[in-house]
């Protein structure tokens, strides 16, 4: 800029253009129209409308952040929330475990009998479990809140039956897997396909209220199979998705979308020194201020996005436009997003990652303010002493961000629902989580503390349950899987009680991989949980063979007895220990500076030169468009208003070889020429236009007098 200012008093003014339309955002910056004058007669013809604006990207509507969304409603789970608060620890089944039963791993006392919570009513937590009915050959599975199920010679029924499209995905052999609260089932459907589903339900034989029961699942390689009500039943795999949205009660407030404005700079003023006693006093336009810097800082007092529900719109301010007697514009306010620690940043739409905040005290300055634009003492030269022109602040950039929050924890828990994840860290830490007999007690991730001596703690995060489709939106898992991309190493817990746990361990790996290969990759321990009950107790020397067999590290473990934990907790510290030397040798140190490197970006684009250009043709409407960063920011800061504005104008175009280029590209008379916000129309015959254009008195032949 600094070299066009000096090229002015050279300007060889041959106006090829005749600006149409100026840049209609700031006309006249709220000023009343100032008198015409001799350079805007002739030549200079307007044209009413506006030039059509750029493209501005899609402004997001109320969806701003996940949390505005209202969820479906029939996945507000009302009466199974309250459920959840009454059930405690004590109530639960393991209340009813036998102190008599021997150590973890070794034999197991004597036989205890849990039958009488399959009888449908789980006593200790007053729910009534829904009956499941195993069926064999080309039956089909029914849920039916303790009624009977009648599978033979009911032809009506089965007629019935083949026309409610509910069942009739979920035909074949099934089995039960696990009887805990909830019920995994899995079988073959008419395609042979392996089909699983989570049956379970809460509360009373109240179908209102009965939410968990109106939402059985069954999952067929990650599809919904409904076995609930045709009412249910969705038509496409989209709706389903949207359908499984997760309930606003267990949304966790971990994404939000934030629109955020850098200050544009303030105008410079065109201003001569009048002043008594001294004669000729020059021009003394000042320039106007910066706008606003937008910084992202990470607070450790914060530990969700919650506070961006309220606030969506976070603009810095803009700067003071300049004054007389050179005096500069204040810069505009700066303004600073606080956000939690473990927060990435994206742009809205896109996959790259902008910004990883992960410790308390990082700042980042993300969008630095709009240049202030420069007043007509900026302009003073040898050959031109009274320059009337001044600039327009330049914009400041503007962004949509998403922003992500996840935990930085060392190590986390995964692994079915109910596979005692919660009891786990309970044990390990001081950590209290909800725990319940039922899936999904576990709505949002825990955090815990584990201390082995003053040096060496880890934080462990206890994450919900995965399902198997969890990649692609089935239970909880999905909104939380992504917070295992922070842990260096996972601890997987197995539930021993149910049919199948190598099955179980086998669907949630597949789940990680699907959602992410990167997390399949991360080293991980297995934890056998439940070895006090005597079916895990049988199950654990096949399942440790198999999985050892697979050389996958693997302890069992009695969480709510308290045994064999602190084996499992002081496995995975040593793989922690072991991940995090190898990724300090291979990441090596990490420069702090790197945060602005968005700030960056947007400062090396803003010095684009004005040279770097391209020309696209439209031939139906002789449209021509001159695209270039360097030029549209130069429009963008060329001030109208001015007279010289104009010729300085044309003097750049004519300079980066615009017109040249133009010419040499076949522009005709008349075709119109687009540059930035700016449509003009193209003259052949520069004689006619461009001389008589030119304010004689305005750059060289000016007297100072003139302007006393
Ligand atoms: N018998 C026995 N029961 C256990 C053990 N560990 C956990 N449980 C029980 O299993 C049930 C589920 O435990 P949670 O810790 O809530 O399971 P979770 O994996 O966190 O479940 P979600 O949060 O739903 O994913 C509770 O009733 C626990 O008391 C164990 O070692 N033995
Ligand atoms: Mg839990």
């Amino acid at each position: 800029m600094a070299a066009m200012a000096s090229t002015s008093p050279l300007i060889r003014l041959s106006p090829r253009f005749q600006a149409r339309c100026a840049s209609r955002k700031r006309p006249n910056n709220g000023r009343p129209p100032r008198p015409r004058r001799r350079s805007e007669k002739p030549g200079l013809r307007t044209r009413c409308e506006p030039p059509p604006r750029p493209v501005a990207p899609a402004r997001p509507g109320p969806e701003a952040t996940t949390y505005t969304r209202l969820p479906p409603r029939e996945d507000f789970l009302a009466a199974s929330i309250d459920a959840v608060s009454e059930v405690k620890l004590s109530d639960s089944r393991i209340a009813l475990v036998d102190p008599g039963v021997d150590g973890v791993c070794g034999e197991v006392g004597q036989e205890h009998d849990y039958n009488d919570l399959e009888d449908g009513t789980d006593r200790g937590l007053a729910f009534n479990y829904i009956s499941l009915d195993v069926f064999e050959g080309n039956s089909s599975a029914r849920i039916d809140d303790g009624g009977d199920y009648d599978d033979d010679d009911d032809e009506e029924e089965e007629e019935e039956e083949e026309e409610d499209s509910d069942y009739g995905e979920f035909e074949g052999e099934e089995e039960v897997l696990g009887l805990d609260g909830g019920k995994i089932v899995s079988g073959y459907d008419g395609d042979g396909n392996k089909v699983m589903a989570m049956l379970y339900t809460v509360g009373d034989d109240d179908d209102e209220n009965d939410c968990f029961a109106g939402k059985k699942t069954g999952l067929k390689d990650g599809k919904a199979v409904n076995l609930a009500d045709s009412e249910d039943e969705l038509d496409d795999e989209e709706a389903q998705v949207k359908e499984k949205g997760v309930p606003a009660v267990m949304r966790c407030f971990d994404r939000a979308k934030i629109y955020v404005k850098a200050g544009d700079g303030g105008n410079g003023v065109v201003a001569f020194r009048r002043e008594k006693f001294v004669p000729l006093g020059g021009p003394s336009g000042g320039d106007g201020g910066r706008g606003g810097n937008v910084y992202l800082e990470v607070d450790s007092s914060m530990n969700s996005l919650l506070p961006f529900r309220n606030s969506v719109h976070f603009r810095a301010g803009r700067g003071r436009h300049g004054q007389g007697s050179k005096m500069a514009g204040a810069k505009g306010e700066d303004v600073v997003v606080k956000v939690a620690p473990g927060t990435v940043v994206r742009e809205a739409g896109k996959e790259e990652v902008l910004l990883e905040l992960l410790n308390p005290g990082q700042k980042a300055l993300l969008l630095p303010g709009g240049r202030g634009g420069r007043g007509n003492a900026s302009f003073k030269s040898g050959m031109n002493k009274v320059p009337r022109i001044a600039e327009n602040g330049e914009e400041g950039p503007e962004m949509w961000l998403e922003l992500e929050l996840k935990l930085v924890a060392d190590v986390g828990i995964i692994g079915v629902p109910n596979a005692g994840k919660s009891t786990f860290l309970s044990v390990i830490s001081a950590a209290q989580p909800t725990i319940a007999n039922y899936p999904f007690t576990t709505l949002l991730p825990n955090l815990g503390v584990v201390s082995f001596d003053y040096d060496s703690t880890m934080v462990v995060a206890d994450l919900p349950g995965l399902l198997e489709g969890a990649h692609r939106g089935f239970g909880l898992g999905h909104e939380f899987l992504r917070h295992t991309e922070r842990c260096s190493t996972l601890v997987h817990v197995v539930d021993g009680s149910s049919e199948q746990p190598e099955l179980e361990f086998d669907a949630v790996r597949l789940e990680l991989e699907l959602f992410n290969p990167e997390l399949a990759e991360k080293p991980y321990i297995v934890a056998y949980n439940k070895m006090d009950l005597p079916e895990a107790y049988e199950r654990w020397p096949s399942f440790k063979e198999r999985l050892e067999a697979r050389r996958i590290q693997t302890f069992c473990m009695s969480a709510v007895k308290r045994e064999g934990t602190y084996r499992v907790i002081s496995a995975a510290y040593d793989v922690l220990q072991r991940s995090k030397e190898a990724k300090s040798t291979i990441e090596g140190w990490v420069d702090p500076s790197s945060l602005n490197h968005v700030a960056e970006k947007v400062k090396d684009q803003r010095s684009a030169s004005i040279s770097e250009f391209e020309i696209t043709h439209d031939s139906s409407s002789h449209t021509w468009h001159v695209i270039g960063s360097g030029l549209r920011r130069f429009v963008q800061m060329t001030n109208w208003r001015y007279v010289d504005s104009e010729k300085r104008f044309q003097h750049v175009l004519e300079a980066c070889g615009v017109n040249k280029t133009l010419m040499k590209l076949g522009v005709k008379e008349g075709d119109t020429v687009i540059v930035g916000e700016l449509e003009m129309v193209w003259h052949d015959s520069a004689g006619r236009t461009g001389p008589s254009n030119i304010n004689k008195g305005s750059t060289d032949s000016v007297r100072w007098p003139q302007w006393k």
